[in-house]
């Protein structure tokens, strides 16, 4: 579920008395089923209830009533709430539409199966409900969200869970605008809550099935087939949710008007960026010759978010590429799509994506966003490794074991799987671009200190191998792959205020040791003139630091 729903509520507050009575609500089990009477745990022959979950929008109603239509061994429980009716929906036909003070006293009565809080209301299942269409021999169909749905796992209730999924979350925005029954603020929650939503299907041994809801018909025959399934009481088939499952982020759902004094650039446009934790520096800010590629190329670089990768992604001066901005910060990539925007870059030239370097099923599906997103564009012929973590408690005398993990996963790891995508993706097109990695200094020297930089300079080190081995992987099979590494000195960027732990202070002291650091916008120009090469020159390494810089 979303930030709302996963945030914890006040003590005191509704919602934080639901979630007690949650926690207690673990197994609503034989004893209530006894209570009821109900066949909670039908014998097998005798059909099973049919768990639809998915986030709001994605076709839930849609698809319940298409399979309901002429068929009547489909019942569906009726749920209550205590959201307000929309027009033309019923009291007890689309739900029991119920006061809060109502809905607590049910809850104490043992009423309900399950029951959540969903985007701000109370949402339940009652024992009667989905007793009244077991007893009639039909399929009971409840349509829940994935609190409930977890709860719902725990009974004895004999079900098929299936997810729907979206296409993308930008139709999923679409279909909700255009659905139009609520609020632009209400939609906004909806979206907000989707990601997490759609993240559960990555929940081992919640759902048997996964449907995206994407052509609808198609989804309506697979929804049938499961719930034939469902109707003969026969078990879920096995290995039908895949084993990671990444859907991309929508883009900004209404973006605000061009900001006329902001200024403009000469057709800037792309460049891929990936990952997140502010690393040494991605930019590139001054026009530059046309690069070697014959198309335009798209880019990807990583540590998006940061303000440093701003120049980087804003200003490819004119060599026509398209830039793909990769960070896990969904609002610093917000942020910069805003900034693009004002630039008057239009969004066929720059595509923000939400990625988590260090999760190989996320980085793996990046090229298929970016074809799925850009199906012009051809695919990845740029990738700019940009993430770069530092730890100021990551001593190799008595350091912090996560700091080092943290590091080698997105330093090193995340790197290499970032390389592989694209490179996979290259090789899909038989079209060889360039892989640009930040080693940095910390590549090349370990600088005095007694904090102890030497983990992370034990990182940079292994991108400058990465770099080097990839190099000769590519000559080996004859591919005529360039890979290059640039290695900045100090670039004023994020770096240093996450290296301390987000303490802007002990950041500011740092840089201050300096005269003149780097500038993103110094680094982001090394990037274009590596690019910028003709075919048959490769940059291997470029270093490049501030005058004053002893170290
Ligand atoms: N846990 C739980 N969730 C429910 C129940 N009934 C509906 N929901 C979920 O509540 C969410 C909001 O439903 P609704 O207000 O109808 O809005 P919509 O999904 O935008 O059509 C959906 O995810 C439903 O699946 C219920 O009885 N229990
Ligand atoms: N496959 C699909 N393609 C396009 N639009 C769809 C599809 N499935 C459903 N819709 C539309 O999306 C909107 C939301 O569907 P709905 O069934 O109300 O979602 P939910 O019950 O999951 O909140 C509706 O306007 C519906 O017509």
């Amino acid at each position: 579920m979303g930030s709302e729903m996963s945030t914890p509520a006040p003590q005191g507050g509704e919602g934080g008395e639901v979630q007690q009575q949650q926690q207690q609500q673990q197994a609503p089990n034989d004893a209530i089923a006894q209570q009821q009477q109900m066949p909670l745990h039908p014998q097998s022959g005798l059909p099973s209830a049919l768990v639809i979950v998915g986030p709001s929008g994605v076709g839930k109603n849609t698809l319940i009533q298409r399979l309901r239509e002429g068929n009547t061994s489909f019942g569906h429980s009726v749920s209550h709430t205590t959201r307000q009716p929309r027009p033309g929906e019923k009291h007890g036909e689309h739900y029991f539409f119920t006061s809060k003070e109502q809905f607590a006293k049910e809850i104490a009565e043992d009423k309900f199966i399950e029951f959540a809080e969903v985007h701000g209301n109370l949402y339940g299942t009652s024992v009667t409900a989905v007793r009244k269409v077991l007893e009639s021999g039909r399929t009971c169909i409840l349509d829940i969200d994935v609190q409930g749905a977890r709860l719902v796992r725990k009974t004895p209730l004999k079900a098929i869970f299936v997810f729907i999924a979206p296409p993308s979350l930008e139709d999923l925005a679409k279909r909700l605008f255009t659905r139009g029954t609520e609020a632009a603020e209400q939609i906004q929650k909806r979206l907000a809550n989707a990601k997490e939503e759609i993240n559960s299907v990555n929940e081992r041994g919640l759902y048997d099935y996964l449907i995206i809801n994407d052509n609808l018909d198609d989804a309506v025959d697979k929804l049938r087939a499961i719930a034939t399934r469902a109707l003969q009481g026969l078990d879920p088939e096995p290995g039908k949710v895949p084993e990671s499952v990444l859907i991309e982020d929508a883009p900004l759902p209404g973006m605000p008007p061009l900001d006329p004094t902001a200024p403009q650039e000469n057709g800037a446009q792309g460049l891929l960026l990936s990952e997140d934790p502010p690393g040494a520096a991605s930019a590139a800010a001054d026009p530059l010759p046309n690069p070697t590629a014959a198309a335009p190329p798209s880019t990807t670089a990583n540590s998006a978010s940061d303000k440093e990768a701003q120049p980087a992604v804003t200003s490819n001066g004119g060599t026509g590429m398209r830039v793909v901005a990769v960070a896990r910060r969904k609002e610093k990539l917000e942020a910069l799509q805003v900034h693009m925007h004002n630039l008057r870059i239009p969004p066929t030239h720059f595509l923000p994506v939400v990625c988590d370097i260090t999760k190989d099923a996320e980085v793996a599906t990046l090229p298929r966003i970016v074809a799925k997103r850009w199906p012009d564009a051809g695919g990845v012929d740029v990738l700019i490794n940009n993430a770069g973590l530092s730890r100021n408690d990551a001593s190799l005398m008595d350091g912090n074991v996560a700091s080092w993990v943290e590091m080698l996963s997105t330093n090193v790891l995340g790197t290499t799987m970032a390389i592989k995508a694209a490179v996979q993706d290259m090789r899909r097109r038989n079209k060889w671009g360039h892989i640009i990695n930040m080693v940095g200094l910390s590549g090349h020297r370990i600088p005095d200190g007694p904090q102890g930089g030497g983990f992370y300079c034990a990182t940079k080190s292994a991108v400058k191998t990465i770099t080097d081995g990839l190099r000769q992987e590519a000559r080996g099979k004859m591919l005529p792959l360039r890979v290059s590494s640039i290695s900045p000195g100090v670039v004023e960027t994020e770096f240093f205020t996450v290296k301390n732990f987000g303490d802007a202070e002990a950041a500011r002291s740092t840089i201050q040791n300096y005269a003149s650091c780097l500038q993103p916008q110094d680094v982001a120009q090394t990037i274009l003139w590596c690019l910028s090469a003709p075919d048959h020159v490769e940059v291997n390494d470029v270093v490049v630091r501030p005058t004053d810089q002893l170290l």
